[in-house]
This record gives structure tokens, C-alpha cells and sequence, in this order.
């Protein structure tokens, strides 16, 4: 059967969901369409309106070679976003990122609000017109018009050195600094000179890289995390109320041992949602709790305490008297229903699936939401929350065709704890025809395969013949605190053995080739990956991705070396460094690394690729020839996210598979020159 997953150029063109906003009335409902650009080079993401009631078909609101996101509605039903488009009233102006202003009644979007620094975001209160817009400013500037000044200073000088005091440095794909976030209350929307800006939070520095932020239903009060430095080059996340009228600051959470972040605030503004992310150490693993905050003083009180799970708070239902949140579990993340009372969890959502973008109608009845899991991508779909029957929508695309089917299945780790695993199964897998099979290792480690992923999508390989094993093992969420306790600090232990656990399992299937199978994963999977190679020979090929090879360079080069400090003891980390067994290495193995990756940086990948030449059991020859191959990527992150490198990736790890797993000589892609 031909699918979409058949061809790659078809595959990287299926249009992709993300976002979901919905207008206060309940009566419209906004998403983000990525597609294609012409040159099939880049994806531009447009915004569509999907039928909240199910009856009309989705339709486009918005068109630019730019794209749009960031997609919020003002109370008068205008919608906001955030584009690079041009100005149509500035022939010769720059391109920047700036915000436009959709009006309700429909016509043309305008132009709210640019700045030589561009705008990042915008946020809206959900009872009153109030906006604020995320942009950054350089540090030293004074105000908007100083800081157009610097930043045309800068350009003109072409200087791009950034000289800095503390840390981090980076970020992700992104050199930090001399810009800085900040929060500008708008008001004067409607005026024909734009809108005034008013910074909300002067003194927050640097503190609002990476900040969630929220209003109250009023809009007078604004909740948000702020990064605080501290000794040694660590930091922590504490919780801030900003009065948005007279700017006056008030810390509601801040201890060493957690890290906070604001939820939505109750209907009637007397409490407020809080995440709390227990700080780790080497012997404490990471814990998530929900949190409820009394807004008039008070301690917070812990929601849901009995419930062994990690609950993301998206919204309260009108009368106050619950939570609706979504939590990775079992494979799926659902919704619930958390009575703020009695703290008694109630599954909405009965399926698999993982939900997201979770919006409330105004009579809490309904939630809308964005689903996906391994039989499909993000959907819009609408939920019943009292009977939890859930109806996907008249959606701007339809579901892709799958080129085989989905199981669960479950084996047992060394310790005697489940581990669950989706299984992905091409068409015609059987007994009489045993298929071969591919183990892949997700990142985090802290994670779940729980949702539809673009970037490693099992169905590409299921069309090639491929059966995908997607183990959650130790260190995986969504099965309790205690399958992530037992993979804690020691990696190669139980996250390890679980993996080979769910592969003994995998190998004994008759409808499985036992001699044909490979091993893959991305990140810490990709550190799995290295592990496995210098630890078993049971696999015929590895693709290790982004991964993490050396652990005494690691925590020191990455974008977040204070997060990894916390992680495992030095000695723990020399114990679980997967570079310490390059001897013993006799497995042909397909090295993937992006030099824009600040997670992972690619000095990972570098050593790990003359490692391997050099020390592995499989050295390159006197004519530099290995079974090795290194696939590099000088203008992606952690991420492969171009399309054009996507077809690279998919096509060569598919050779390099067909090579050293089923012996078989497949085309290089033609683009790598070769
Ligand atoms: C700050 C940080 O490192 N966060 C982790 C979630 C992370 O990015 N892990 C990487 C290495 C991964 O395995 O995905």
C-alpha cells in the first residue's frame, strides 16, 4: 500500500498543527498550519479557524510568505499575532518580527506594534482588553527610542560580541545577550500613533529568558516565573506577582529546593495554579507537583498529592471549583479533572491519545484541545467533560494513511517493574515473514513516546519493512514517581537494562527477525545508544543522534551546565560515560550531530566520530574506510528541522539500515554530492 510515508518528499509536505486559542464567547477556536514554503525549504505556519460546533469546514485566515504565530484574541474578538511580514504601508522597511492586529468582523490584518528589536509574543487577559507583549531590548538601553538607536549602532558597526558576567551563555540554537526579554503592558491600542509601552518588569534583567507568564481574568495582576542567579553559576525559578498599574513586585514562591511557574488563576482571582519542579540532586530525581496558591496570603497547598502522576494545570472550570489539567500516563497524556477541594483526580479522556492546548468554553462543559498519538498527528478535537466522549473536528487537514498498525506491548525489567513500549508494525509482518525491527531510544530522559512525532516518525520506517519498538523505560514519565526514581544517577543501570528487557521481548515475537535488528535513539537516547554500543554486539547497526558521548566534557560545554551539575556526581558521571568503553565497540554505527545544537554541542559528536575511528573495534583502515559514517549538519540545532534535511536524515539512516541490517545497497540521497 502507498502512503504518505512511502515518499519522503510527500511526507515532509503533510501540513502540521500546533496552538490553540479559543475567543472568550466559546465561539471561536484558532490554530497554526505549517506548511511547505515553494521552494519546499523552510515550513511557514499559518493560522486557520476550526468550527468549534463541528459544522463548517476549517478556513484560512491568514497568508504571508512570513508566516504567522502566537495567536491571541483581544476581548472585542480582534485577534493578534505575530509575524515577520512586511509592512505594506513601509515599501522599503526590514523584516522584523512584529504584531499584528486581525479585526474581529474579518478584512485585512494590520500593523500594531514594531521595533527595531522585534516582538517575540503577545499575552491577553481573558475578562478585559489588557495586552502585553514579549519583545527584547538590548541591556543598556533606557527606553524604546535609546534602544532603536543601539541596536542600528550595532548593525552599522556589524559587531555581533556579546561581552557577559554570569551565566548561562546560550541557549538551545541561540547566543544569549546583549538583548534581554521583557514584558511591555500596551495600552492605546486603538490609536493611529500604535500603541504606548510600558515595561512592566524593569528590573527583571535576564530573569525573563524562558519566564511562563499569566494574567488575572481582570488583567490587573500579572503572575510569572523569573530566573533568579545564584552562587556558583546556578540558578532558580521563583514565582512574582507584578501589579500591572502601579508595576509594584511581590515574590509569592522562592526556596532552593524548587523551581515554580504559574498556572491560571482561578475564575473569581482568589488562587492560582502553580507548577512546582523539585530541584534535583544526584541521590533526589525530579518531581512535579500542582500546587494551589492563595492569592489573599496563605501557604500553598498541594493538589492531588495521592495522585502518582505530574500534572500540568491548562485551566479552571467557571465555577471555581476545579482544575482541568493534562499528565503524561501510561503511554498517552489525558485530561482531567482535579476537584480543588477534595484534590480527587477525574479522567476525562478515555483513549490513548495525548492531549494539549487545552481550552475551556465559557459554561465549562466542553474543552477543546489539540490530540495526537502514533496513529495520528495533532488534531483539533472537541471533549465532553462530564462524559468525556471526544469528537475531532472539521480539522484543516486530514488524517495520513498508516502503512501498518499500532500494539502495546509490556515486558518486565530486571527488578520486576513494567515496562511499556508502543510497537509500530509494518503491513505484512508475520510469522511466514518476519520483518525486520528497530529499538529507539527517546531523549529527555526524562520523557514519554506518548505523542505523534514529525522527527522521528516510525512510519517512514514501517513503510520500508521496519518494525519500531518505542520502549518508555526507567526515567520515562507517566508510570510514577518510582520509574524515574529507579533510573536516577545511573543510567546504564535500569534505564539500560530495561531497554534490552523490552528487546529480549521484541526478538522472541515470530513475526520479528531476531538477526536483523538496530538500535537508535536521539539526545539521551543517542546516549543510550552509545552505551548499548559499547556494551552489547546484539544489534547489526546503531544511529546515535545528538548524542551525549563524553559525560566529563558534557556538563560543562552544554547550554544548561547548572541543570546537569545537579544530575550525577562527577564520580557517577565518569561511571556512565559511554566514551569509557570505545574499545569495545564492534558495532557499525551512523554518528548525527548538528553544529547549531547548544544542547548537545557538537563536540559530543566530533569525539565521539574519532573515537570511534580511531579506538573503536572497527577503526578506519589504512585508507581512512570504516563501517562508520557521520552524518553532520552545519546549520541545525538538536533538531533536524529543515525539510530538505529531513529527506537527508530519513534517507540516510535508512541506507545505513539497509546496508548493516539487511545487507541490501540503497541510493544515497543525491543532494549530499556524493
Ligand atoms: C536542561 C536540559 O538539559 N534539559 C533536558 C530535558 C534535555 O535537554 N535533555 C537532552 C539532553 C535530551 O535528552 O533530550
Amino acid at each position: 500500500m502507498t502512503t504518505p510515508f512511502s515518499s519522503l518528499d510527500d511526507f515532509v509536505a503533510l501540513p502540521r498543527l500546533s496552538g490553540l486559542v479559543l475567543n472568550r464567547e466559546g465561539t471561536r477556536l484558532v490554530t497554526s498550519v505549517a506548511t511547505l514554503n515553494p521552494k519546499k525549504t523552510a515550513y511557514q505556519s499559518a493560522l486557520w479557524e476550526v468550527d468549534p460546533t463541528g459544522s463548517r469546514p476549517a478556513h484560512r485566515l491568514t497568508r504571508s510568505s512570513a508566516g504567522e504565530s502566537g495567536a491571541a484574541f483581544l476581548a472585542s474578538g480582534d485577534l493578534l499575532f505575530t509575524s515577520s511580514r512586511p509592512d505594506p504601508d513601509d515599501d522599503g522597511g526590514e523584516k522584523r518580527p512584529a504584531l499584528w492586529r486581525l479585526p474581529a468582523e474579518g478584512g485585512e490584518a494590520s500593523l500594531l506594534l514594531t521595533r527595531e528589536g522585534g516582538v517575540s509574543g503577545v499575552l491577553t487577559a481573558d475578562a478585559a482588553d489588557v495586552v502585553m507583549a514579549t519583545a527584547d531590548s538590548l541591556a543598556g538601553s533606557a527606553n524604546e527610542e535609546d534602544d532603536a538607536e543601539r541596536h542600528k549602532a550595532r548593525k552599522e558597526a556589524g559587531v555581533a560580541a556579546i561581552l557577559h558576567s554570569g551565566y548561562p551563555v546560550r541557549y538551545w540554537d541561540a547566543d544569549l545577550g546583549p538583548d534581554e526579554p521583557r514584558y511591555f503592558g500596551l495600552t492605546d491600542l486603538h490609536t493611529d500613533d500604535g500603541p504606548t509601552l510600558d515595561d512592566l518588569i524593569p528590573s527583571a534583567r535576564s530573569g525573563l529568558r524562558d519566564a511562563h507568564a499569566v494574567f488575572s481574568p481582570d488583567g490587573s495582576a500579572l503572575f510569572t516565573s523569573l530566573t533568579v542567579p545564584e552562587e556558583r553559576g546556578s540558578q532558580r525559578t521563583v514565582l512574582v506577582r507584578v501589579d500591572v498599574a502601579t508595576k509594584e513586585q511581590t515574590v509569592l514562591l522562592d526556596d532552593r529546593e524548587n523551581d515554580y511557574s504559574p498556572g491560571p488563576v482561578s475564575p473569581d482571582g482568589r488562587y492560582l495554579a502553580v507548577t512546582r519542579d523539585r530541584r534535583t540532586t544526584a541521590e533526589l530525581a525530579p518531581q512535579t507537583s500542582l500546587l494551589l496558591l492563595p492569592l489573599d496570603g496563605g501557604e500553598p497547598t498541594h493538589l492531588a498529592a495521592d495522585w502518582d502522576r505530574w500534572p500540568s494545570p491548562a485551566g479552571w472550570l467557571p465555577d471555581g471549583s476545579a482544575i482541568v489539567a493534562t499528565a503524561d500516563d501510561d503511554g498517552g497524556a489525558p485530561v482531567v479533572v482535579i476537584d480543588i477541594t477534595t484534590g480527587a483526580v477525574r479522567r476525562v479522556t478515555q483513549d490513548a491519545a495525548a492531549y494539549s492546548e487545552v481550552q475551556l468554553s465559557p459554561d465549562g462543559t466542553t474543552a477543546f484541545a489539540l490530540r495526537s498519538s502514533y496513529l495520528f498527528p495533532a488534531e483539533v478535537v472537541r471533549i465532553d467533560l462530564s462524559t468525556g466522549a471526544t469528537e475531532r473536528l472539521r480539522n484543516p487537514s486530514e488524517r495520513p494513511e498508516l502503512p501498518g498498525s499500532l500494539e502495546r506491548v509490556e515486558s518486565v525489567g530486571e527488578d520486576g517493574h513494567p515496562v511499556k513500549s508502543w510497537l509500530v508494525l509494518p503491513e505484512g509482518a508475520s510469522a511466514d515473514a518476519p520483518v525486520p525491527a528497530l529499538l529507539w531510544i527517546h531523549g529527555g530522559p526524562i520523557g514519554s513516546w506518548n505523542a505523534w512525532t514529525w522527527r522521528w516518525s516510525p512510519w517512514i520506517m514501517a513503510a520500508r519493512g521496519y518494525a519500531v519498538l518505542l520502549p518508555d523505560p526507567a526515567l520515562s514519565t507517566g508510570y510514577g514517581q518510582r520509574m524515574v526514581d529507579r533510573g536516577w544517577g545511573s543510567w546504564g543501570s535500569a534505564a539500560y537494562t530495561d531497554l534490552m528487557a523490552a528487546t529480549d521481548d521484541l526478538v522472541a515475537r515470530d513475526d520479528i527477525d531476531q538477526t536483523r535488528v538496530a538500535a537508535m535513539g536521539g539526545s539521551f537516547g543517542g546516549y543510550m545508544a552509545n552505551w548499548v554500543a559499547g556494551h552489547t554486539d546484539r544489534f547489526a547497526a546503531i544511529v546515535t543522534h545528538a548524542s551525549l558521548w563524553a559525560l566529563d566534557q558534557f556538563g560543562g560545554t552544554t547550554d544548561a551546565a547548572y541543570y546537569w551539575a545537579r544530575e550525577m556526581t562527577p564520580e557517577a558521571m565518569r561511571e556512565n560515560s559511554p566514551h569509557s568503553h570505545v574499545e569495545n565497540i564492534r558495532t557499525p554505527m551512523l554518528v548525527i550531530h548538528g553544529d547549531k545544537d547548544y544542547r548537545v554541542p557538537i563536540g559530543e559528536g566530533l569525539r565521539l566520530w574519532y573515537d570511534l575511528l580511531s579506538a573503536s573495534q572497527l577503526p578506519a583502515d589504512d585508507d581512512g574506510h570504516t563501517p562508520h559514517r557521520f552524518l553532520y549538519f552545519p546549520d541545525e540545532n538538536h533538531w533536524i528541522l529543515k525539510p530538505q534535511h529531513a529527506r537527508i536524515w530519513y534517507g540516510v539512516v535508512e541506507a545505513f539500515l539497509a546496508a548493516n541490517v539487511l545487507g541490501e545497497e540503497r541510493e544515497l540521497p543525491p543532494e549530499l554530492g556524493l
